[in-house]
């Protein structure tokens, strides 16, 4: 027998019970990526999904890259972006350009369309309060290390703040700019933050959003996405990733030896794609266990 359109509704509201009662209070870091903020109607729609969260009983928390957005800025500037092993190769000139972007620019724009809801989101830099400390990190290149600039390794995190702010019923909306104990500003990747973030809060999910399904098996051949597999099973998979996908796969396996139960990465370009991973049966993307 054909459902009715009614009916239809009220399965999906439905089906989203055992997921509500699952993660009532349940703190969530999602990762933003410059790649999934392209799109006016996405950003907005992803806005939506955070407070919806937010309504729903959980507790998200926002960290964004922002990496297209920097490259242009540079490009603007007439400085060159250069990457080395996945890092942006970064001089004390491309650090002011990334903190302006990311601080500035990217960080006061989610914060601007969560915001369209209700006092919710408050932004902040990872230098804020001490939240993220790095030093001063080097990339592997042939076994040998290379300087890549003022690019940072969180050594430590302080979610003091953020903690604070979850309880006060706000949505904290992070930059993945760290403070050293050196005194200088340092660039960090946003997967790499976002999963130091979620292991400090021993968050219930990490979710990171990109511009592709999910993992591929046999990238670049894009029809065979999987979606699930355990952290050993990924850990052996690491030697044959490249690119963008290092640092993301890299901040799951973090995220789930680090006590996260679920680790995830979801294609930001379908619209409402955070609710969909987390009030249907199905989920959508690639999930991380342990
Ligand atoms: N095995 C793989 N599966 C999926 N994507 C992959 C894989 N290997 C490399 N990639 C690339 O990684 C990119 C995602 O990383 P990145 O561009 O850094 O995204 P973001 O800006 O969201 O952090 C994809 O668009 C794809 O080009
Ligand atoms: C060290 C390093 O590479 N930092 C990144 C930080 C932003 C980022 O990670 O943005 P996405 O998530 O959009 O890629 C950069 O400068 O591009």
């Amino acid at each position: 027998m054909r459902r009715s359109a009614a009916e239809t509704k009220a399965g999906t509201l439905i089906e989203a019970l055992p997921w509500l009662t699952r993660f009532h209070g349940a703190t969530v870091v999602i990762k933003y990526g410059g790649n999934a903020m392209t799109d006016e109607g996405l950003k907005a729609g992803f806005a939506e999904d955070v407070v919806f969260l937010q309504h729903a009983g959980l507790r998200p928390v926002v960290v964004h890259g922002g990496g297209p957005q920097i490259s242009s800025a540079l490009d603007r500037l007439g400085i060159a972006s250069t990457f080395t092993a996945g890092l942006r190769v970064t001089t004390p000139e491309a650090m002011q350009v990334v903190r302006m972007v990311l601080v500035g620019q990217v960080n006061r724009d989610i914060v601007g369309l969560v915001n369209r809801h209700g006092p919710f989101a408050v932004g902040m830099s990872g230098e804020d309060a001490h939240l993220f400390t790095a030093v001063r990190k080097h990339a592997v290149v042939d076994g040998e290390l290379v300087d890549i600039g003022q690019v940072g390794e969180i050594i430590k995190v302080d979610p003091g703040a953020v903690r604070a702010l979850i309880a006060d019923g706000r949505i904290p909306v992070i930059s993945s700019v760290a403070r050293g104990d050196d005194g200088e500003v340092y660039n960090v990747n946003a997967d790499t933050a976002a999963a130091a973030l979620a292991v400090a809060l021993q968050a219930q999910k990490l979710i990171v959003l990109t511009d592709v399904e999910g993992l591929y098996a046999n990238w670049p051949d894009d029809t065979d996405v999987i979606d699930q597999l355990a952290a050993d099973e990924l850990e052996a998979l690491m030697p044959k990733l490249s690119s963008g996908m290092v640092p993301k796969m890299e901040a799951c396996l973090t995220a789930v030896q680090g006590g996260v139960p679920r680790a995830h990465v979801l294609d930001g370009r379908v619209p409402h794609s955070l609710l969909l991973e987390i009030f249907t049966n199905e989920g959508i993307g690639t999930m991380v266990m342990p």
